[in-house]
């Protein structure tokens, strides 16, 4: 008979013992803030971990790391620690870290929260990372899961987090947006499309904040998921606004705050690599105009160089560039060599070739 020890009586610590309560598994949990109820409450994290077969560590993800360090001396090779945190390359890391080869350890992510499980929802999912590590505490973990109702998938680390980025860490993103911006979520007859998104609103609005934090701090993906909405969203945006005035600024300028160091570096460079090969692409779309002109002028037995129609293209791509705040006499010299390219495209070009 598994005995479970739960460091962490938040919210989440308190739905998951009633889960394991409920399939007669003896729970005892402790947690420095929160009160545990007397029947499996322990006096001390020492008094928590000794003699239970699995300890399951519920406590928010940046305390993780923290809370292994402390458990560690008290731990036996014959226990299992189960971290049940909403990412996974991170808590992953620190136990591998701290508890290594020696005191059995493995990551998993309960698909399910207060909310869903007070709501009745099935199936109840639950993630477990196998660690090569430790491959026969994974069956035990994965038997213990199945005990209390779950579904398991197996799944590393990264691929978990990369899923969550685009899917819990990114609904609730729009979720806290909505909130923040003011939207109205109480309307009484909120059409049945918006039903779904209003159980994220309700789950980001009822978090304490961790959960929100952990989902995009501590997932290397989270960052890359909101940019890429954010450009898709203003690029939505702008298709609504109608196409008058000005373009708006590439999507690609969006900058979000960079966390700095190395890392912003290197996604900087891959955004100008992504910036640049756009630009050569409508260098060549431009030059298969040119080429064109080129034939249409030859027809009317206009020279090559139109100086008029040169002066009124600098005049106007100077006004834009003044319109986005870059130097009018930078671009002007841009398009200088643009059009010293495209004279020369011309010349080269036999009148009648197609392009
Ligand atoms: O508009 C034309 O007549 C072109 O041939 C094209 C183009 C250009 O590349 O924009 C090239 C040469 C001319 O002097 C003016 C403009």
């Amino acid at each position: 008979m598994t005995t479970v020890a739960l460091l962490g009586f938040g919210r989440f610590g308190a739905a998951i013992a009633s889960l394991l309560r409920d399939a007669d598994i003896d729970v005892r949990a402790f947690d420095f803030r929160s009160p545990v109820p007397d029947e499996m409450r322990a006096d001390s994290l020492p008094d928590l971990v000794r003699g239970r077969d699995v300890v399951v560590v519920a406590v928010p993800v940046t305390a993780m790391r923290g809370a292994f360090e402390s458990m560690r001396p008290l731990l036996s090779p014959s226990q299992i620690v189960v971290d049940v945190g909403s990412v996974k390359l991170g808590p992953s890391a620190a136990m591998a870290q701290v508890f290594g080869a020696e005191i059995p350890w493995v990551a998993t992510h309960p698909m399910f929260g207060p909310i869903s499980l007070s709501r009745g929802e099935r199936p109840l999912v639950a993630v477990v990372c196998p660690s090569e590590a430790h491959p026969r505490a994974v069956e035990r973990v994965v038997r213990l899961y199945e005990r209390i109702g779950c579904t398991v998938v197996l799944e590393d680390e990264a691929t978990h987090d990369r899923g969550m980025a685009w899917t819990h860490a990114l609904a609730f993103f729009v979720a806290k947006g909505m909130l923040d911006a003011g939207a109205p979520l109480d309307i009484p007859y909120a059409p049945p499309s918006f039903q779904a998104l209003a159980r994220t609103v309700e789950a980001a609005r009822s978090d304490a904040g961790h959960l929100y934090a952990a989902l995009h701090r501590e997932n290397p993906y989270a960052a890359e998921a909101r940019r890429k909405l954010l450009e898709a969203l203003l690029a939505a945006d702008h298709n609504l606004s109608g196409t008058d005035g000005p373009p708006p600024p590439s999507s690609s300028l969006i900058l979000l705050p960079s966390k700095g160091g190395p890392e912003a570096l290197r996604e900087t460079r891959e955004l100008i690599d992504e910036l640049d090969r756009e630009l050569v692409d409508l260098l060549g779309r431009r030059a298969q105009l040119a080429r064109r002109a080129a034939r249409e002028k030859a027809r009317l037995g206009r020279p090559v160089r139109d100086p008029e129609r040169e002066a009124e293209l600098f005049a106007a791509r100077m006004r834009w560039a003044a319109e986005l705040g870059l130097d009018p006499a930078s671009v002007h010299d841009i398009f200088d060599a643009i059009l010293q390219f495209s004279r020369r495209l011309q010349h080269e070009s036999p009148a009648g070739e197609a392009g």
